[in-house]
């Protein structure tokens, strides 16, 4: 776990080797103490150098090992004793510093890094603080001012283009002579400007509003007073009470299973060309996706003028993407045509025209002649049949969904939707694309509306039918915005625009023409169902672009959502109408009501064997709705709530509503009930039913 070895005849090298990113196990803690005592006790040894194999210092602590009781040497007067010693220690820093890593080199008298090399703190993503002296040290190292504007200044002594770890040896044989007592970071005070009060203030405040009941970040604000204030030896105990109330919260727990589930959920790059037809929004933003990762691109359009006007798009996109990423723009990686002829020797085609499933079988009839037999068909189809678009085709195994989500380009969930007959090397193509593309890319199974939007429709009819018993969207969106969301369903509705809820309510004959005449009030196909959206989108109102929606807006395109006295008086009128007697609605029942009835319905995708595990699901909504990650996505918010109580609650709200069958609890959280409620990780030995693929 770590190498222990003597170079230049005086410099003890230590070597930590824990792939992938040496991250500071217990063993790895215990190998530092055993090399550094060695290295402190032999008098051949005048400096010691600590570095990471393969190009990593550290990633910092294990974060596996925090699920079980903490074992091996604490690493805070590990730490401590590093920098105490009477030998010079300087950190030579490749790749990653990161945490515990980064307190690490900290306590190192001398920090050489490499230019590539990246250093700090992420303990905030994982709910926790920088509880090995971190706080306390990198604040006396550059002070609070630095700290709020560049974590970077005057971190390291010499930054190189060489191999770190050369230059530290060198660096440390120039250091034996020199004073060590100015170069221990604990030692040091704290350079605090002098409304250090108001600055502090002002940044908990900030920190509030960006992420409302969020604990980590504030605990570090009271890290980061006192290093101002205290001692070094106060300060790090105080550092240590914060990070004890974190380590055992609740919002721990999820950001770390969020860390895991993250990477778990994208395990599975070969593609060099893809095409990609059909250029409106979402086709442009895929094509872009693509090229950023040195993919060439053919995009097609049906018409000239459509072709033109996507080109300069793209172009535009491309150029201000490499603007911002500091490169040039690709522009080279594309063609753009008419012609489907031209895919005839892509690797990978992407299609992405209108949601209509005549149009795209056309389309896959038309593929299967030009292109070459070896070429993926991918379609980006946000809710039809996968597998009936494969059967048209010559090669349905080398068929699978790809639904990105709007703006393709920005967002970072993908879909990978396997259907019954796509093969495991067109899935793990498709998943191993989406990684390269920066996506967070989950397989998921073939059914109607796939994972996100098919969990969506119960989270927002629940919402709808809240409004018809007596609340109103801004009462709604609070309730879920105090929950942890950016935006309650109302509001994100109004962005995402109201009228394509409204075409699919259509097709699906909830709506128009085709709904039975005799069909009673507010009932739909033998449910519950509620008019308002129809109502609402009737108007002309599909949110922001319309300038209006739940909500009014000040222009078209406006973003400032404000309650609109059309909307209250709309659901008065509707009230009155359906004798409708609105009542006092909590905000615990609108959580409750729409975040269980989300949950249920993970259950029974579950179930129906269309996501692998929770953890799928739970990362489908951190990535594809802005799920508050501090709550760990929605099945793992409901293992928090206790199982038994989500089934509770979801029987009493079914009773109160039993044209409602999405309140119905699902047999998969009945049966996780009955067996002794065990850990979401086990979920998956209990479901019966998997898909071949996931
Ligand atoms: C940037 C990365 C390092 C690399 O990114 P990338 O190249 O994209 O690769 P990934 O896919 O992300 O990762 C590759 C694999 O490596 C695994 N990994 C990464 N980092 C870690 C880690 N730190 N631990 C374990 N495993 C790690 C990852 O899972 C992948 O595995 P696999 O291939 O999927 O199997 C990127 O990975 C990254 O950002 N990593 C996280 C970095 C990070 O957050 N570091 C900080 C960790 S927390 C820390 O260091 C804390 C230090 C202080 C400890 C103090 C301890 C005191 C405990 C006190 C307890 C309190 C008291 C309790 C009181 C009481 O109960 O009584």
């Amino acid at each position: 776990m770590a190498r222990y070895e003597l170079v230049k005849r005086s410099v003890a090298l230590i070597t930590l080797t824990n792939p992938p990113v040496n991250a500071s196990s217990s063993a790895v803690r215990h190998a530092i103490a055993k090399s550094m005592k060695c290295a402190l006790s032999d008098p051949e040894v005048t400096a010691v150098v600590i570095c990471g194999e393969n190009g990593s210092f550290c990633g910092g602590a294990d974060i596996r090992e925090f699920a079980g009781p903490l074992k091996g040497p604490p690493l805070v007067p590990l730490l401590d004793a590093i920098e105490a010693g009477e030998k010079p220690v300087v950190a030579a820093i490749e790749g990653v510093a990161l945490g515990g890593g980064f307190e690490l080199a900290l306590v190192c008298h001398y920090r050489i890094a490499h230019s590539k090399a990246r250093l700090g703190f992420p303990e905030v993503t994982l709910g926790i603080l920088p509880a090995a002296g971190g706080t306390q040290r990198l604040l006396r190292l550059i002070g609070i001012p630095a700290a709020a504007i560049s974590l970077k200044l005057g971190i390291v002594d010499q930054v190189t283009e060489q191999n770190a770890c050369e230059v530290a040896v060198e660096f440390a044989l120039r250091a034996v002579a020199k004073p060590l007592l100015s170069r221990r970071v604990s030692m040091l005070t704290t350079r605090c400007p002098p409304d250090l009060d108001a600055l502090l203030d002002a940044v908990t405040m900030q920190v509030k509003k960006k992420a409302p009941g969020v604990m980590a970040p504030l605990a570090c604000i009271q890290a980061v007073r006192a290093a101002a204030t205290m001692p070094y030896y106060k300060g790090i105990k105080r550092e240590g009470e914060l990070m004890a109330t974190l380590f055992n919260s609740g919002q721990a727990w999820a950001l770390q299973y969020c860390f895991f589930a993250q990477r778990t959920a994208g395990k599975w790059t070969l593609i060099r060309s893809a095409a990609v037809i059909g250029l409106g929004t979402m086709g442009r933003g895929i094509a872009v996706c693509l090229a950023r990762v040195g993919i060439s691109v053919i995009a097609v359009e049906s018409e000239k003028k459509l072709l033109e006007t996507g080109r300069q798009m793209v172009i535009g996109m491309l150029e201000r993407d490499a603007k911002r990423r500091g490169v040039s723009a690709s522009l080279n990686l594309f063609k753009f045509t008419l012609s489907l002829h031209d895919l005839k020797d892509v690797d990978l085609v992407i299609e992405v025209v209108f949601e209509d499933m005549a149009l795209k079988k056309r389309v896959f009839q038309e593929l299967s002649k030009v292109c070459r037999p070896a070429t993926l068909l991918c379609t980006n189809t946000s809710g039809l049949d996968v597998d009936a678009l494969a059967g048209v085709t010559d090669r349905p195994h080398l068929v699978v969904g790809m639904h990105f989500f709007s703006p393709a380009h920005v967002m970072k969930l993908l879909e990978v939707v396997c259907g019954p007959r796509s093969s495991s090397e067109t899935i793990a193509t498709a998943m191993s694309l989406g990684k390269r593309m920066g996506k967070v890319s989950v397989a998921v199974g073939n059914c109607p509306g796939f994972v996100r939007n098919r969990m969506l429709k119960p989270y927002i009819d629940q919402a709808t039918f809240l409004l018809e018993e007596g609340a109103t969207p801004e009462q709604i969106d609070k309730a879920l915005e105090d929950f942890g969301f950016a935006m309650g369903v109302f509001r994100m509705s109004d962005l995402a625009g109201l009228d394509v809820g409204w075409r699919v309510r259509k097709e699906s004959g909830l709506n128009g023409s085709d709904v039975d005449p005799e069909s009673p009030p507010r009932r739909r196909q033998g449910r519950r169902y509620c008019l308002i959206p129809d109502m609402v989108c009737e108007q002309g109102r599909f949110g922001q672009k319309t300038g209006g929606g739940w909500y009014m807006y000040d222009k078209r395109g406006g973003t400032n959502a404000k309650p609109d006295p059309l909307i209250q008086n709309l659901l008065e009128t509707y009230r009155s109408k359906y004798g409708i007697q609105p009542r006092n609605i909590s905000n615990q029942e609108i959580v409750e009501r729409c975040l269980f009835a989300l949950a249920n319905e993970g259950f029974g995708i579950l179930e129906d064997g269309m996501a692998a595990r929770p953890e799928d699901i739970d990362v489908i909504y951190l990535f594809g709705y802005g799920f508050p990650r501090h709550r760990g996505g929605p099945m793992f918010y409901a293992s928090m709530v206790g199982l038994e109580r989500v089934l509770k609650r979801l029987e009493h709200y079914h009773q109160a509503h039993p044209d409602v069958p999405h309140l119905k609890p699902s047999p998969l959280l009945k049966t996780l009930v009955a067996c002794g409620i065990p850990p979401v990780q086990k979920w998956r030995e209990h479901i019966k039913t998997m898909h071949s693929h996931l």
